[in-house]
């Protein structure tokens, strides 16, 4: 393939060398920024395709018409290339002028055989036309017209355009041999007039001969079943496909939404552009583009500030993909070009098409044929709700653009209990993405160095097709008969250095299919928009609040996944691989989609920083926690919730969460007799920890305790964790913990003893960061690799001001309040008892000595000197002063204060009310009746002041 040697006809060669000398050209382009850089190591020579022979070329007047006819066919193909949208096909590639004569063709057979036009030229035509197909010339201005515009628009889809000229040759032969039987078979003693009044020569060719061996039904019923074998061609339709197909295309006609493109083609198994292509529209119209604002890009767009309170700049955290280096287009543009290996010329792209042509193998396997992607061993999980459900199967492997329909197809305006309204934030707060592509220039040159590599290597493998992903793409390999699957793997490093990548993931096989998978990252990667993600087929088809959009698979399908379901997760990565933006996608998706009536959250980011834009949400029940301290507390809260909330299902019998609140909305679960208590269905609870490493330094094994307990119980009673770190090592993520929290999203890892941690195999450590993921929800025994879904800061604010404007945040006290009071300090650790005596007697005797202490304590001296030093550091002693007694500096009097400090007892209320950022419109009557409230089973009233708040409330006590 890197050497073409034998020689073209004319015509071909010179279209050829204008493409080949561009190469040329870029090669030489590329010499000086590359020289040094990368030295062909191979001396294979790049061909060098001929250069254009001037004076072998037709002669002037044919140029000068040929020049003539070129014009008026671009001028004619751009006007059809703008009908419907824009399609732009590569210049290299376009066939213009044989579209041209098709259309000329098609106007002058429809200007004899529909409009009679008469005259010698239309005696010619109609002898060619009608001769040829009797009646069915009458078709041929439409077949002919289909042929034109897909030349203009689509020239470089060889495949489909070929399988529609073949469908549409098979109709109109079998078209014409009913036409000569319906004719009533003229023979070729009847004269060419008589022929040409029935289906023509084609017709007589076709039906004569058949029609006198058999009789005229068995002919027709086999022409009749030719015909339709030609509209499945044409519509690429398999025999098994035929009623979905007949379905969807009832749904189009009737300008139902044929919405659910994703799982139409789950269930089909391809591509319905065929429906646009059988109605002669020749595409399938693509969702509509969002008008630029002010000539950006919507995305890049500033949102308003109106909405935010900020100015319209966005915000830092806006950009996807973030790049310390700042360059410029046209040098991204050279690197993919250098991603071509040394040795490897890289192909025209009528070579590539013609590579294509050859091959057998589609592009893309049909989904249909790939297995439903449900996880193995789902069903033996112990949990009721089967575990591949954690997992909305991810739609087919190229997605259009999604159209920008609303997220949650349910009402807009959402009753919370009681009276209150709440609009959930409108689809357009998160803009669509840029179109995916399908393949691109860098697919091909990877194709090219995988197809030389093996060649190299005699490996007896070809690349059938890839699947592109934003990220990385997959590239399909399969083996001839009697190579081994290790020639392949063996390769990998010289896969490697072929495609310039260090990131190059094996899969042998691909899961479900006889090939083997090798994922290369794409040096034009995709950012998945969270609003396309949400807005697709699969987000679409459910309403459950607790739905998130996850990202986008290798094959480009949108991965949804419900964290109720998972119902714990593990997020891990290195720094800067995604964690966070995973994170802020997680919680844009719940405030998009539900309520605070439906979904609560507790949010720690003891990095301070990076959840602090969902500070005041009303999903919130407590202030963002920052403090690990406080978040230990909080995991202990969380327990007591579950505790509580497990008592309800116990008292009332029932065994999920969701259950209990179906029997209380349908007003099935009542109080005991004499108890005050309204019963109110509890919302989800969602917990997530930005940084579990914080936590674990602090506090391991309450935090382990707390966690452990949680992820044990909390499934049935809507409590879902979601614990983040960029440390997965064991003493952060402890066997314990990860034993209890079955679902896994690994970003990439600095290690691949870090990925053994989260994923319990390597991988992550070959992700390449930024959003780019393996995904192993609960049951699944392989993990997906997903590009995580981006949403931007100036997004996220958006929808945090819608929501914080539909409802003010009303923190729950006594997730805090209740909290142990006691806070010993870790260097005091079980020494409390005798620092407190070593306290009072220093304090009472001001007399600041070690012996005294030793003696009257009966410690040692080295426990003397420990406690001494405790003293000092909470400013009871002065420092040592060499063999003289210490200065005390604490009198008598306030002795009882220093004691309480010891001893964890400072008044914490005050602090954590201040905190507690002035819960809105909370006054101090309904903070006490809210701290009663939570000793529910004693019947406490309910019944607020507030109304709208009370309707809306977590436990509904
Ligand atoms: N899904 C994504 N799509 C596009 N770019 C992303 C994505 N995720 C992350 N990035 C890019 O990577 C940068 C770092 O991501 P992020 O802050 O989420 O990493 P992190 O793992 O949370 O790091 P840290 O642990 O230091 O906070 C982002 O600013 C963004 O530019």
């Amino acid at each position: 393939m890197a050497t073409r040697t034998s020689p073209a006809p004319r015509g071909r060669q010179q279209t050829r060398s204008k493409g080949a000398s561009a190469v040329a050209g870029t090669g030489r382009s590329k010499a000086p920024t590359n020289g040094t850089a990368r030295t062909p190591a191979k001396t294979r020579p790049v061909p060098v395709a001929p250069e254009p022979q001037h004076e072998d070329g037709p002669a002037f007047p044919l140029r000068a018409l040929r020049a003539v006819w070129m014009g008026m066919a671009s001028v004619v193909a751009s006007g059809v290339r703008t009908f419907g949208h824009d399609v732009n096909p590569d210049r290299e590639l376009r066939r213009d002028g044989s579209g041209f004569f098709l259309l000329l063709s098609a106007l002058a057979i429809a200007a004899v055989e529909w409009w009679a036009l008469t005259g010698t030229p239309a005696d010619v035509v109609h002898a060619a036309a009608g001769g040829t197909f009797g009646w069915m010339a009458l078709l041929l201005p439409f077949m002919l017209g289909i042929g034109a515009v897909r030349l203009f628009r689509y020239p470089e889809r060889h495949r489909a355009n070929n399988r529609i000229a073949i469908g549409q040759l098979a109709i109109l032969f079998a078209g014409s041999g009913i036409a000569h039987l319906v004719g009533g078979r003229p023979g070729l003693s009847d004269g060419l007039d008589a022929l040409w009044r029935a289906g023509g020569v084609a017709g007589f060719l076709v039906a004569g001969p058949l029609s006198s061996i058999l009789t005229v039904w068995p002919v027709a019923l086999l022409l009749v079943m030719a015909i339709f074998l030609g509209i499945l061609i044409v519509t690429a339709t398999p025999f098994r496909h035929i009623p979905s197909r007949l379905r969807t295309l009832y749904e189009h006609l009737m300008g139902q939404d044929p919405d659910d493109d994703a799982a139409h083609r789950r269930a089909d198994g391809h591509d319905q552009s065929y429906l646009y292509e059988a109605h002669g529209a020749t595409a399938k119209p693509e969702p509509k583009r969002r008008k630029r604002l002010f000539g950006k890009d919507r995305q890049e767009a500033p949102f308003d500030g109106e909405h935010s309170g900020h100015d319209a700049d966005g915000y830092v955290g806006d950009e996807a993909f973030e790049r310390a280096v700042i360059e410029d287009e046209e040098r991204r543009a050279r690197e993919a070009e250098a991603a071509v290996p040394a040795g490897v010329r890289r192909p025209t792209k009528q070579e590539l098409a013609a590579e294509e042509l050859k091959r057998s193998n589609a592009v893309r396997v049909p989904p249909a044929e790939a297995p439903e992607r449900a996880p193995e061993g789902a069903t033996e999980a112990i949990d009721l709700v089967p575990a591949a459900k954690a997992l909305i199967v991810p739609s087919t492997p190229v997605q259009p653009q999604m159209p920008p329909t609303p997220i949650p197809q349910r009402t807009e305006q959402l009753q919370l209990a009681g009276d209150v309204a709440y609009t959930l934030p409108p689809s357009d707060y998160l803009p669509a993405g840029t179109p995916p592509k399908e393949r691109s220039e860098a697919n091909d040159a990877v194709v090219a160095a995988l197809t030389y590599t093996m060649d190299q290597f005699n490996v007896d493998a070809k690349v059938t097709g890839f699947s592109r992903g934003p990220t990385v793409t997959r590239y399909e390999i399969e083996l001839a008969p009697g190579t081994k699957v290790e020639r392949v793997t063996a390769l990998s490093k010289n896969i490697s250095y072929a495609v310039a990548s260090s990131d190059v993931r094996i899969l042998s096989p691909i899961p479900g299919k006889s090939a083997i998978g090798i994922e290369i990252p794409n040096t034009d990667r995709e950012t998945v928009s969270l609003g396309d993600v949400l807005r697709s087929g699969n987000a679409r088809k459910t309403d459950h609040p607790m739905v998130m959009g996850v990202g986008k698979d290798v094959e480009g399908g949108f991965v949804v996944a419900n964290l109720a379901k998972m119902p714990h997760l593990l997020v891990a990565g290195a720094t800067g691989a995604g964690k966070s933006s995973f994170v802020n996608s997680m919680i844009t998706s719940i405030l998009m989609r539900s309520t605070p009536d439906e979904v609560r959250m507790v949010m720690v980011d003891p990095k301070r920083v990076e959840l602090t834009a969902y500070e005041g949400v009303p999903h919130l029940i407590t202030p963002i926690i920052t403090s690990p301290k406080k978040a230990a507390e909080a995991l202990q809260w969380v327990v007591r919730e579950m505790d509580t909330r497990y008592d309800d299902l116990a008292n009332y019998g029932y065994k999920h969460i969701d259950d209990f609140n179906k029997a209380v909305r349908n007003g099935k679960v009542i109080p005991p007799e004499g108890s005050k208590r309204v019963v109110r269905p509890y919302p989800y609870l969602l917990v997530i920890v930005d940084e579990l490493a914080d936590l674990m330094m602090v506090a391991p094994r309450d935090v382990e305790d707390s966690i452990v307990r949680i992820t044990q119980l909390a499934r049935a009673a809507g409590i879902h964790l979601v614990l983040a770190t960029q440390r997965p090592s064991v003493d952060v993520v402890t066997g314990l913990i990860k034993a209890n929290v079955p679902s896994r999203m690994a970003f990439a890892t600095s290690s691949v003893t870090d990925s053994r941690v989260v994923l319990d195999q390597p991988g992550a450590e070959k992700l390449i960061g930024q959003g780019d993921a393996l995904f192993l929800p609960m049951g699944a025994s392989k993990p997906m690799r997903v590009q995580g879904a981006w949403v931007t800061e100036s997004e996220i604010h958006r929808v945090v001001e819608h929501v914080k404007g539909q409802l003010q945040a009303v923190y729950r006290e006594d997730v805090a309040v209740e909290a142990p009071k006691k806070q010993i300090e870790d260097d005091i650790g079980d020494d409390l008892d005798v620092l407190l005596q070593a306290t009072e007697l220093v304090v009472t005797t001001q007399f600041g000595s070690t012996s005294m202490l030793q003696r009257k304590l009966r410690v040692g001296f080295a426990k003397a000197g420990r406690l001494m030093d405790l003293l000092e550091s909470r400013g009871v002693v002065g420092p040592s002063e060499g063999s003289k007694a210490r200065d005390v500096l604490v009198k008598p009097d306030d002795l009882e204060p220093v004691l309480a400090a010891m001893r964890g007892d400072e008044p914490a209320a005050q602090p954590r009310q201040a905190q507690a950022q002035a819960p809105i419109d909370l006054v101090a009557d309904d903070l006490a009746s809210r701290a009663q409230a939570v000793e529910y089973h004693d019947g406490a009233d309910d019944s607020d002041d507030d109304g709208d708040t009370d309707a809306w409330k977590l436990t509904g006590r």
